[in-house]
């Protein structure tokens, strides 16, 4: 049974994640190597709870559901049934949190990662208990985004799989297990395909990088909400999908390398919204602006998604 767990990283992905788990009734100890994270991470962790209020995720009893910060990883591992790594996509940085907690942490204690896409094998190599790491992968805004994918790895065991999907499931949220450890898992294996596309579309001139988005977001992105891709072959009917995909499929981006127009602005530390510039620009007051109304319509559409608008 998992009652206490502890968040190791506070980034964009750990304080939504801790809200989320306490409202679930659950003891969350969040920790991060820099101050400055924690600092932030109370405020995101702030905002989170408000979203949280606007779906109707109610607060557990008092003394139950509760986030504690602080700044010592054997403080915030003390006790923990559970650890959810969340540094950096980085399998150093990841493989050194694991041999520091290695010591701390009891033996049946389950270390997750939120690996964007990094083979749990790879990571359970790092971890003297590889049967208790499994890949528990949170889509972002981790507070409103309900599917989180599980992977095992080749050494993980069935019941740790087992128990982070009833974990996901007693708290209200969607498990989806992925059942082969492949890089990207699912979720983005599908996403990546789509961002390699719309790049390299807009990296050839083919439309404007505002164009693209409405495109997306009005055309496939509205729809594939409702009737999901395997649902939407069947609606547009098979044989419409062999006769475009006998011509088109052969057009597609398959490059296997990052598009220049990405790492133009990342070596000028274009980062996207963290830095204020990428694809767009955006100042504090607009990513503040920005943040709020994305949140809103996401939990509007999620409320109607679930019938409970
Ligand atoms: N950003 C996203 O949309 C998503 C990211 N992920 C994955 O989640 C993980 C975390 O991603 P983000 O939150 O975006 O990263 P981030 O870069 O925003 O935050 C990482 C945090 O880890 C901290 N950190 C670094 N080394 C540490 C250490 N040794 N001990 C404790 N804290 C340490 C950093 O100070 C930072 O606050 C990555 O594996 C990423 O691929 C998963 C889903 C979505
Ligand atoms: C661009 C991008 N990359 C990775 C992820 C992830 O799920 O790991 C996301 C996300 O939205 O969660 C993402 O947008």
């Amino acid at each position: 049974m998992i009652r206490r767990i502890a968040i190791i990283g506070l980034g964009t992905m750990g304080p939504g994640m801790a809200a989320r788990l306490a409202r679930g009734g659950l003891q969350v100890a969040a920790y991060d190597v820099a101050p400055t994270a924690i600092e932030r991470a109370r405020s995101m962790l702030s905002a989170a709870e408000t979203v949280l209020d606007a779906l109707g995720i109610a607060s557990p009893s008092a003394g139950v559901g509760m986030v504690r910060f602080t700044d010592d990883i054997g403080d915030a591992v003390s006790g923990a049934d559970l650890v959810i790594e969340n540094v950096p996509e980085n399998i150093s940085v990841k493989a050194d949190v694991y041999r520091t907690i290695d010591g701390l942490i009891a033996s049946d204690t389950i270390v997750a990662s939120d690996t964007s896409g990094i083979p749990i094998t790879k990571l359970q190599a790092h971890i003297s208990h590889p049967e208790r790491m499994v890949g528990m992968h949170w889509s972002n805004p981790p507070h409103i985004i309900p599917m989180i994918e599980v992977i095992g790895g080749e050494r993980t065991a069935p019941q740790t799989v087992a128990t982070i999907r009833e974990l996901i499931r007693s708290i209200g949220l969607l498990p989806v297990v992925v059942k082969k450890d492949v890089p990207g898992f699912v979720e983005n294996r599908v996403l990546y395909a789509l961002l390699r596309e719309a790049v390299d579309l807009v990296e050839r001139g083919v439309i404007d990088p505002e164009d693209l988005d409405t495109c997306v977001s009005w055309g496939i992105g509205y729809k594939i909400a409702v009737i999901g891709p395997m649902a939407l072959l069947d609606m547009a009917g098979l044989d419409i999908y062999k006769s475009v995909s006998s011509f088109l499929n052969a057009d597609l981006s398959n490059r296997d390398d990052v598009a220049p127009m990405v790492l133009e602005k990342t070596n000028a530390s274009k980062f996207g919204i963290k830095s204020g510039e990428g694809m767009f620009s955006y100042t504090p007051e607009q990513t503040k602006a920005l943040q709020g109304e994305r949140a809103r319509k996401l939990v509007a559409v999620r409320r109607i998604l679930e019938g409970r608008g």
